[in-house]
């Protein structure tokens, strides 16, 4: 069952579109075909980072856990290696105000369990950020095998997971010489600056077979230094019982599902995650309520669905469903019991990310509106009323029956004042006569990969009275410079005494 996407939901809007929809981000491409750096892939550098921030968690106390705590953990001998800070780089510009950097790395092991040709990893949102490091207490490999069952009773795997999710993360990558000359030794010739688990680098059980029948190239199993060897010591901590259980492929990824899906999910005890998110069959976005004109201009896109098993030909040729907006007053009753309408202007088509096309999702259909709106008698919510023109008769997307409200028209986002260029990026408010105000919009902003920890900052910014626009049609806007850096922000303003705020999830109109 997946999570049930309630608008606006902006934690499950942002994950919803990074998983399946923004095919072009680092998120959803950086790992694809097992992609090499480093002498090993963009895929284990991401996945050993999620092993490494969950593995300081414990189950007695409910502390630790999956929380992006690694991030000031990074100069620990324990988190040792190009790959963390090279990962936290890929991962800048995917956290935003309601997606934290741990949920960011929790997708990064689905990712790259996938971009390696392993299974899809359900992915549930809602992990919270820590703000300080955790425990120092990262497995070790010069550790002994008792250390090793308790660490991971800790962190809550029994000993056969313990073999198995070792399993599964040893299949991709390697051991770097700079990082544990211990293991490799950089003197002996051929002077190897790192070995694979195993050879090619792809998500599968050869790390398992191998192990089994003797020929495996795994540094940790086969020394030469036989302290360090630690993958040999948790491979037969149960007398192989585990691998050879995982040396059926079948198993071994029905396996690793499971027990990655378990890892990115251990979380501190306060957290609660939702359902796995799955793509979205109707998701409203781009929403803009501005004044213009003397009217209120309400900009909306209904994203729909097209599964893979619908005949895409014949859902393109004429005559394609008819999708209409409808709306009602907020005051008084300007539009009819059935709602004011507008007619879709604009359909076009997208693909989906690469997990959204192995997910079933064969396009997104955009269709999009550009409403006007009484200014006296405003909007209080809307709803979308489909008529498939197959024979089926029309039906309503409603927000699964709560429809879709706005809650206030007080504090809106101006998208067509707001202006964005490269030498300035000003973002105008709208606020209703009501009033003296205080405007301000909390920002999200991208760190450099050149900060010693490449991580997002965020900065509140005061808007003032825009001179260039004067009062009209019964708002006054405000505006303020924000960064360009800027990947979320949420205005807040205070107006005759009263609370408002306004999610402003992307900084540009909706293809009008
Ligand atoms: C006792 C348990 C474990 C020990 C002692 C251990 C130790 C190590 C060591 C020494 C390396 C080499 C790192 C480097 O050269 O910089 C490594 C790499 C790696 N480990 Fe583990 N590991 C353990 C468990 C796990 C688990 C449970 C996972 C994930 C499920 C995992 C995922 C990885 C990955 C993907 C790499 C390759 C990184 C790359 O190539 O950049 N490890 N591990």
């Amino acid at each position: 069952q997946g999570a049930v996407f309630h608008w606006p939901d902006p934690l499950l809007d942002s994950v919803e579109a990074q998983l399946y929809v923004d095919h072009l981000s680092p998120l959803s491409t950086a790992t694809l075909n097992c992609r090499t750096r480093d002498l090993s892939t963009v895929a284990a550098q991401w996945l050993r980072m999620g092993f490494h921030d969950m593995s300081t968690h414990d189950k007695e106390t409910g502390k630790g856990g999956l929380d992006a705590s690694i991030i000031y953990e990074l100069a620990r001998a324990q988190n040792i290696g190009l790959g963390m800070r090279k990962t936290l780089v890929d991962y800048l510009s995917s956290p935003n105000e309601y997606v934290g950097m741990a949920d960011v790395i929790a997708m990064g092991v689905v990712m790259s369990v996938f971009g390696c040709g392993g299974p899809i990893i359900p992915f549930r949102a809602g992990r919270l950020d820590a703000h300080e490091a955790g425990p120092e207490i990262v497995p070790q490999p010069d550790q002994d095998i008792d250390s090793h069952r308790a660490a991971f009773v800790r962190m809550g795997f029994n000993e056969s997971e313990m073999i198995a999710l070792t399993a599964c993360g040893h299949t991709l990558g390697g051991v770097r010489t700079v990082d544990f000359p211990d293991i490799i030794d950089v003197n002996k010739p051929p002077r190897l600056v790192g070995i694979a688990f195993q050879v090619p680098i792809t998500f599968d059980n050869s790390v398992v077979t191998e192990y089994l029948d003797n020929s495996t190239i795994n540094p940790l199993v086969v020394g030469p230094n036989m302290t360090m060897a630690s993958d040999f010591r948790i491979f037969n901590a149960d007398k192989n019982v585990t691998m050879q259980k995982l040396a059926d492929p079948k198993t071994y990824n029905s396996v690793c599902a499971d027990l990655l899906a378990r890892m990115i999910d251990v979380v501190p005890s306060n957290v609660k995650l939702t359902d796995p998110v799955l793509p979205i069959d109707y998701k409203v976005q781009n929403t803009f309520l501005f004044p213009q004109g003397g009217s209120l201009a309400f900009l909306a896109t209904l994203r729909t669905l097209q599964p893979q098993n619908e005949d895409i030909r014949a859902a393109l040729a004429a005559p394609i469903r008819n999708v209409t907006l409808r709306w009602a007053s907020r005051t008084g009753n300007f539009c009819p019991p059935e709602g004011c309408a507008a007619e879709s202007f604009l359909l076009d088509y997208d693909t989906g990310s690469a997990m959204a096309e192995l997910s079933g999702v064969a396009q997104w259909a955009y269709y999009h509106f550009n409403a006007t709106v009484d200014l006296k008698t405003s909007i209080s919510h809307f709803w979308f009323e489909i008529d498939p023109k197959n024979g089926t008769a029309p039906y309503v997307v409603d927000n699964h029956g709560t429809n879709f409200t706005i809650e206030q028209d007080t504090l809106l986002y101006d998208a067509r004042r707001s202006e964005y260029t490269p030498q300035k990026y000003t973002m105008v408010a709208a606020v209703k006569n009501q009033g003296l105000a205080s405007v301000s919009t909390y920002s999200t902003i991208q760190g450099s990969p050149l900060d010693p920890i490449p991580v997002n900052g965020s900065a509140t910014i005061h808007f003032t009275l825009d001179p260039k626009h004067p009062p009209k049609d019964g708002y006054t806007f405000y505006s303020g410079t924000i960064s360009e850096k800027s990947l979320s922000n949420t205005l807040h303003a205070t107006v005759g005494g009263k609370k408002f705020s306004q999610w402003v999830p992307i900084l540009s109109t909706a293809g009008v």
